[in-house]
């Protein structure tokens, strides 16, 4: 067992830490990366997604390696499009409100980045896509949703776990890859990577 290796979630959101503490890991380190999320001219939603979780996982990476620390880290990024269009993650409720309507009545897709960087540097990607139908909002629901703040720096306006979980009338794909984090995809990838995880250890494969 390598128990020098220390797995970093590169993460500040509370929902990925439980998302994967709910599969049994439990990170060593949380190290939130705070990155220009600002799409680049003409990038399509699945690259945003992935460039953001290569983006943090190497940010932060690179600040536990000159910690002097043997990290594994592992950080992702949720985008929410409508076609070629990214939504926001709005903080004011206009921004909310403009989202809400895009979404009432349409299937939108949510795309997770997510990156694994091991102590020498080497990374692996996924990217998973679900596809999300919301039935149709009347100005009612959309006006007690913003009234009740869930959406507030969610991707698309909207959190899948709380209230706006009753908006969903179709879900192709993985459920918590809307919530942020794709567990199978995860733990594929840590797997993967040569690593086993047991209950919050990481350990080299035999
Ligand atoms: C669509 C959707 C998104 N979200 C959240 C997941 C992410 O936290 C957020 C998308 O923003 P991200 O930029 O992916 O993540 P973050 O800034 O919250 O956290 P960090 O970069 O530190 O890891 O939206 C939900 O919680 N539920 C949902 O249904």
């Amino acid at each position: 067992m390598n128990d020098q290796v220390k797995l970093v979630l590169a993460s500040g959101s509370p929902r990925r830490l439980a998302l994967l503490n709910q599969a049994g890991i439990d990170p060593d380190l949380l190290m939130p990366a705070d990155v220009d999320e600002t799409p680049e001219r003409g990038e399509l939603p699945r690259r945003l997604a992935q460039r953001l979780s290569q983006e943090k996982a190497k940010l932060v990476a690179g600040r536990a390696k000159d910690a002097g620390m043997n990290a594994l880290v592992l950080a992702a990024d949720t985008v929410v499009a409508v076609g070629r269009r990214i939504l926001p993650k709005p903080d004011l409720v206009d921004e909310a409100e403009a989202c809400l309507r895009l979404l009432s009545g349409r299937t939108h897709r949510v795309y997770t980045g997510i990156c694994l960087i091991d102590p020498r540097g080497r990374n692996a990607t996924r990217l998973v896509e679900t596809r999300v139908r919301f039935k149709r909002l009347s100005r009612d629901e959309i006006n007690d949703y913003l009234a009740c703040g869930e959406w507030r720096g969610k991707a698309g306006g909207y959190a899948i776990q709380g209230i706006a979980g009753g908006f969903v009338v179709k879900l192709v794909g993985s459920y918590t890859n809307v919530v942020g984090l794709p567990l199978s995809e995860t733990l594929g990838l840590l797997t993967g990577q040569g690593y086993d995880v047991r209950a919050g250890w990481v350990e080299r494969a035999a």
